[in-house]
């Protein structure tokens, strides 16, 4: 395993080891995750991405089978700890899937959904957050004149923004992203990588993609992935210019996965 990436961190994986019941699925996970930055997850199917990214906010729980031997840290702090608070823990840390998964409801009310939930009632507080969340995703424009409406009249490509502008609404520090544009047009997947360059000036974002060439556009640092393993973590030009360990090399440059 070649590990270079370094400096300031908010998320710090201490040896993780995963289990679906006798299955290891994630072998001796050691990630630092810079804050405000991109971190993309790259690897062929079934190497433990999206393991490994429903870790940092605990969205394997429920599954049964599933284990978690080791520590991860977010800004210091042990998730794993019994103590931790996980609804709290899933407000600092939001989560975008492939599917974008809109509630049945308005566009309006998609968004203040997060911040109710939260306890804000007092109307103009939640329209400025509504707005504040739209523009933030770049949606505001296309659907300001219609936040009444059904979410479910938006098209794919909108429907995935209004996602992230309700995950945004509730004031995340870490924006999980799994495959979040593999279900979308070329023009949508240009706007949430867009979207997403401009969010990691506030936001730290970890994203799994299958996409190499998304990977290099929007990363600043990648994980490659390969049966449970992390072969190399490095900086994002470095894993595709220049890798150091010829899995690496062999994965991006399409000879298996
Ligand atoms: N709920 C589960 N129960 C049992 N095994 C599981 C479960 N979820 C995932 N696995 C297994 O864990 C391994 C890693 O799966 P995971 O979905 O994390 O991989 P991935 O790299 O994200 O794959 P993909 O790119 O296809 O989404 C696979 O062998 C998978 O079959």
């Amino acid at each position: 395993m070649t590990i270079t990436a370094t400096t300031a961190s908010i998320i710090q994986t201490d040896s993780i080891d995963v289990y679906y019941d006798d299955f290891k699925a994630l072998k001796n996970i050691q990630l630092n995750i810079k804050e405000k930055s991109v971190t993309a997850l790259i690897g062929p199917s079934g190497c433990g991405k999206s393991t490994f990214l429903r870790t940092l906010n605990r969205m394997n729980d429920l599954i049964s089978g599933f284990r978690v031997e080791g520590n991860i840290f977010i800004k210091d702090q042990n998730i794993y700890d019994p103590k931790m608070d996980v609804v709290d823990l899933r407000k600092r840390v939001g989560m975008v899937f492939q599917r974008a998964n809109p509630f049945p409801m308005s566009i309006y009310d998609n968004v203040a959904y997060g911040p109710r939930i939260h306890g804000i009632k007092h109307k103009l507080t939640l329209d400025e957050i509504v707005e504040k969340s739209l523009k933030a995703a770049a949606l505001w424009d296309e659907v300001k004149d219609r936040l009444n409406t059904s979410a479910m009249g938006l098209s794919g490509g909108q429907q995935q923004r209004l996602v992230i502008a309700r995950v945004l609404a509730i004031q995340p520090e870490i924006i999980l992203m799994d495959e979040p544009a593999s279900a979308l047009d070329p023009i949508s997947t240009s706007k949430i990588e867009q979207l997403i360059l401009e969010l990691k000036e506030k936001y730290t974002i970890v994203i799994v993609t299958h996409s190499m060439q998304q990977a290099a556009r929007v990363s600043d640092e990648t994980a490659f992935f390969l049966n449970g393993e992390v072969i190399e973590f490095d900086e994002t030009n470095v894993i595709f210019t220049n890798p150091k360990e010829q899995q690496t090399e062999d994965y991006i440059t399409g000879r298996f996965g």
